[in-house]
């Protein structure tokens, strides 16, 4: 990766991920893509090309703009500027080849829904009324909720209320819904946050299998990260206005950060190999609301 010197909002490279041999058109590419939202610019000129089946993560820090950028993916949110698309189409056009699970959500203890329930809402939550119980359709539901089920490893919990199943338990079942209707890209924001450390593994490497073994491509926000390191193909690193995308070996470098955010950053690698970014500046906007200040690579 060669990075041009930096100038606020620039972005240092524009990141061909796709590997000509398997795919010719990118799944998500942005080209000189911005974002302006409550009449600030979040981050301006990112490029990106992701490939089929690859596992992207988007990092940065809290404010930064990084779910922001998973709603332009969505189309809930226009680019300012620059070029997005989504599965070869405008964002926002490709349906259900779309999974997405958002931020985290909890669930009342005393809600009654079974984890199957939550799981068929992925399936059938968006259209009115249901299919009669003898139906081919109800039969495909059935057949399709149990195998995503399955894939995630929760069929030993589903038929149990969501409400009173662990964060982890839940994460898997959320995960399902958003699998379901078997999408070709999978848009995760923060799925690992809230879990603990065995937790995080677990469905770090969920995810890595469904890239691995489905084919999905999968783009996940995410705080920290060490616990899909091992699986990533690319990272997109958000801060100050700017991205730097590629490979996580060239972008997370003390070099590469140093120069998007303009000033010293350090990269450690501790003896279990894990990444420590130290002397990220706060990013001029952060919410503190759901995240505490610690915690942070
Ligand atoms: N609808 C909105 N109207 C105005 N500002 C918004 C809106 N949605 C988000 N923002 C602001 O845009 C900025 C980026 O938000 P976003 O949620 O994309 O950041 P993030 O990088 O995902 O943050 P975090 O890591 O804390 O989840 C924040 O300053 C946020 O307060």
């Amino acid at each position: 990766m060669t990075t041009p010197a930096r100038t606020p909002g620039a972005v240092p490279r524009q990141d061909t991920g796709t590997d000509p041999a398997r795919s010719a058109a990118p799944v998500v590419s942005l080209r000189g893509a911005s974002v302006r939202i409550g009449g600030r610019t979040l981050w301006s000129d990112v490029g990106l090309d992701v490939g089929a089946g690859q596992f992207v993560a988007i990092l940065g820090p809290n404010g930064v703009g990084k779910s922001t950028l998973l709603k332009v993916l969505l189309g809930v949110l226009p680019p300012a500027s620059g070029e997005v698309r989504v599965l070869g189409t405008a964002p926002g056009r490709a349906g259900q080849r779309v999974g997405y699970l958002p931020q985290r959500r909890s669930f009342d203890p005393s809600l009654r829904m079974r984890g199957l329930d939550i799981v068929r809402l992925g399936w059938d939550g968006d259209r009115w009324g249901l299919p009669l119980p003898w139906s081919a359709g109800r039969r495909d539901a059935g057949r399709r909720i149990a195998e995503v089920v399955e894939l995630v490893g929760a069929s030993g919990y589903a038929h149990r209320p969501i409400g009173r199943l662990s964060g982890g338990e839940q994460q898997r079942l959320l995960i399902a819904q958003a699998l379901v209707r078997r999408p070709e890209l999978l848009l995760l924001d923060e799925p690992l946050d809230s879990l603990d450390l065995p937790n995080q593994a677990a469905v770090a490497a969920l995810v890595g299998r469904i890239c691995r073994e489905e084919g999905v491509t999968v783009m996940m926000v995410a705080h920290d990260v060490n616990p899909i390191l091992s699986r990533l193909d690319r990272v997109v690193y958000l801060a100050e206005g700017g991205a730097v995308t590629g490979p996580p070996e060239r972008v997370i470098t003390a070099e590469t950060l140093s120069r998007l955010y303009g000033t010293p950053i350090e990269v450690l690698r501790t003896s279990d190999g894990r990444l420590v970014v130290v002397g990220q500046p706060e990013a001029p906007a952060r919410h503190t609301d759901r995240h505490t200040a610690g915690g942070r690579p």
